[in-house]
């Protein structure tokens, strides 16, 4: 899959906070992907039907972001387009909670969280204040499993190693750094190019899925073996994106399915 994400390169809308739309536009170009940060109402919807797929996350909402939001996300489905949601500390407050709800009546392919984020949107309580999680990945686990259910979605808990489920199929992946949430919109990032992989197998989301993580866990655990602290992690870590080789993860992503 990272051999074929490469191939085609996909153009992928990310709408995605300001604080990550750099980083993330730098991770897909280091990783092989096109990324475009096309947010605004008047064209979002429209971006979409080019796109190869969409990323929404709603780290610096506004009333405006959320109406591009919307409009893309029925473009992306109305093309056949999957797209990605990333509900950054949705549980904080009423106007992000509502704005998520909406978001997921309009059927994300994929949702990426971290445990409190995932916990919550399941509707369980979770110790997270903001964009940061408060809990274990462990702890996410059958909350994702039944939000998977639920919305007929694949979802990712990331963190020290990373839970996804279609509902029924899991696996784990290990690997990354503890400099990663030490780096902020590394989440965002990723959420970004797991946009890249759903666009090269939009029938397959799960293993799609599984793939992003993956690379996301090998170029970042090689990237920590190099790094004095967060601010040379980034550096090395697109580094690692850039130069990572599909045999690299054949023989160092750690993946289990449970
Ligand atoms: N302690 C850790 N050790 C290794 N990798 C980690 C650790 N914490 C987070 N990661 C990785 O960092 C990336 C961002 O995940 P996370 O920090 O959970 O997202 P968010 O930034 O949305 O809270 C993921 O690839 C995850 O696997
Ligand atoms: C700090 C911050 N505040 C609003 S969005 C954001 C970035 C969050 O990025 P990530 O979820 O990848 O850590
Ligand atoms: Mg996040």
């Amino acid at each position: 899959m990272l051999k074929a994400m490469r191939e085609a390169a996909p153009l992928v809308q990310c709408i995605t906070n300001y604080v990550a739309m750099n980083m993330a536009a730098n991770v897909l170009l280091a990783a092989g992907a096109s990324p475009a940060m096309v947010h605004t109402e008047e064209e979002a919807g429209e971006f979409a039907a080019l796109a190869a797929a969409l990323t929404i996350n709603i780290g610096t909402l506004s009333p405006a972001w959320i109406a591009g939001m919307k409009s893309a996300a029925h473009g992306a489905t109305k093309a056949g387009k999957p797209w990605v949601l990333d509900p950054v500390a949705h549980f904080a407050t009423a106007f992000r909670r509502k704005a998520v709800s909406d978001l997921l009546e309009l059927h994300p392919a994929v949702i990426r969280g971290n445990a409190s984020e995932i916990i919550t949107l399941a509707g369980g309580q979770a110790s997270g204040r903001g964009v940061d999680s408060g809990d274990p990945v462990e702890r996410a686990e059958d909350a994702a499993r039944r939000l998977a259910a639920s919305q007929g979605a694949v979802v990712a808990v990331t963190g020290p190693v990373d839970f996804v489920t279609d509902g029924d199929r899991g696996a784990r992946i290990s690997g990354g750094s503890p400099l990663m949430p030490r780096v902020t919109a590394l989440g965002c990032s990723l959420t970004a190019l797991m946009g890249a992989f759903a666009a090269i197998a939009p029938d397959h989301p799960f293993e799609a899925t599984v793939a992003a993580l993956a690379t996301f866990a090998t170029a970042g655990e090689a990237a920590g073996h190099e790094a004095d602290g967060p601010g040379s992690f980034a550096v090395r870590f697109l580094d690692a994106l850039h130069s990572f080789h599909s045999d690299t993860l054949e023989a160092e992503g750690r993946i289990t399915l449970i």
